[in-house]
């Protein structure tokens, strides 16, 4: 079977088609020409993907801590297509890392919602929005490192796992995808029993990565992630992003545009008023 590559936008015109494009697969049996010159239409079967997508939308949301009077947030709206890299920058206290804690669902917006919408190939939501469950998101925070707890790698992956009765088929199932993680991000080379402590500044943030990808989240939300790295292991970092990005969606904040630029679908700045703008990465 042969495959075609071509722009959604010819297929579909789609207003995600800057992201995907779609496949056509034909059959190999030779088309028959007509003595007019036409294609036969019974030997020419094409089908088409369907390209139904999902969004990670954030509508409306705003944030004011219990007990202030300001709102470090004011009206966030955004939209994240699935299997995509977003990255949102803008100056220190300006509130990202704020947001990022309410899409992971570790805070409560003030108001506003945050939803998974499930769209048509021609852009259509073709179901009711869906609540982001908490479960379905990673965060990886600025520094994981520093909270890290255990006495070797395998403990600290598993620090958290459940361990009342009734876990066993669930832990069982997490130890199988223990492997899976430790190998999407190169750490299957490295013994189990070693101290995390004792990991470069790089394999602790692929330790820190395989935590998170233990639990299969859908979006994966990384707080500066190559803070505090040296040249070579912030590169390992970027090439494992670029990785991650063919299997789960990524939400970055960072002040590193140059080194993520070649990975970013979509990008915005924070103001410091806590509101957020769509923008191309000045870079
Ligand atoms: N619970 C809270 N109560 C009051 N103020 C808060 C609370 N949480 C955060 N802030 C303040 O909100 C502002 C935004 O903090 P946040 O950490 O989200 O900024 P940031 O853009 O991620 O900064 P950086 O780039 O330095 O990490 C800061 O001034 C912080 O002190």
């Amino acid at each position: 079977m042969t495959s075609v590559q071509i722009p959604s936008s010819t297929l579909f015109g789609s207003k995600s088609s800057i992201y995907r494009s779609s496949t056509i697969f034909r059959s190999p049996s030779p088309f028959r020409i007509g003595s007019d010159g036409s294609l036969n239409s019974k030997t020419f079967r094409v089908c088409r993907i369907s390209c139904d997508y999902s969004c990670f939308e954030i509508k409306d949301v705003s944030y004011r801590p219990p007990g202030t009077e300001i709102n470090l947030l004011n009206g966030i709206s955004f939209s994240l297509q699935e299997k995509s890299f977003g990255l949102i920058f803008g100056r220190s206290g300006s509130g990202k890392t704020t947001l990022l804690q309410l899409i992971a669902g570790l805070s409560k917006p003030t108001s506003g919602s945050i939803y998974i919408q499930r769209y048509t190939d021609d852009g259509y939501p073709n179901q009711s929005p869906e609540f982001l469950h908490p479960r379905r998101v990673g965060i990886v925070f600025q520094f994981p490192e520093r909270y890290f707890v255990a006495d070797n790698v395998l403990d600290e992956i598993i620090f958290g796992w459940p361990r009342q009765r009734g876990g066993l088929q669930l832990r069982e199932l997490l130890a199988s995808r223990l492997q899976k993680a430790m190998t999407s991000v190169g750490l299957n080379g490295i013994s189990l029993d070693k101290d995390p402590q004792s990991l470069s500044g790089g394999y602790k943030r692929r330790l820190a990565l395989a935590i998170q990808l233990v639990q299969m989240p859908e979006l994966l939300i990384l707080d500066e992630p190559l803070a505090g790295l040296d040249w070579k292991a912030r590169a390992d970092v970027v090439k494992l992003l670029k990785d991650l990005k063919n299997k789960l969606t990524l939400l970055v904040v960072s002040h590193d545009l140059k080194e993520l630029a070649p990975l970013v679908d979509q990008s915005w700045r924070m103001e410091m008023d806590g509101v957020l703008k769509s923008e191309c990465l000045p870079v």
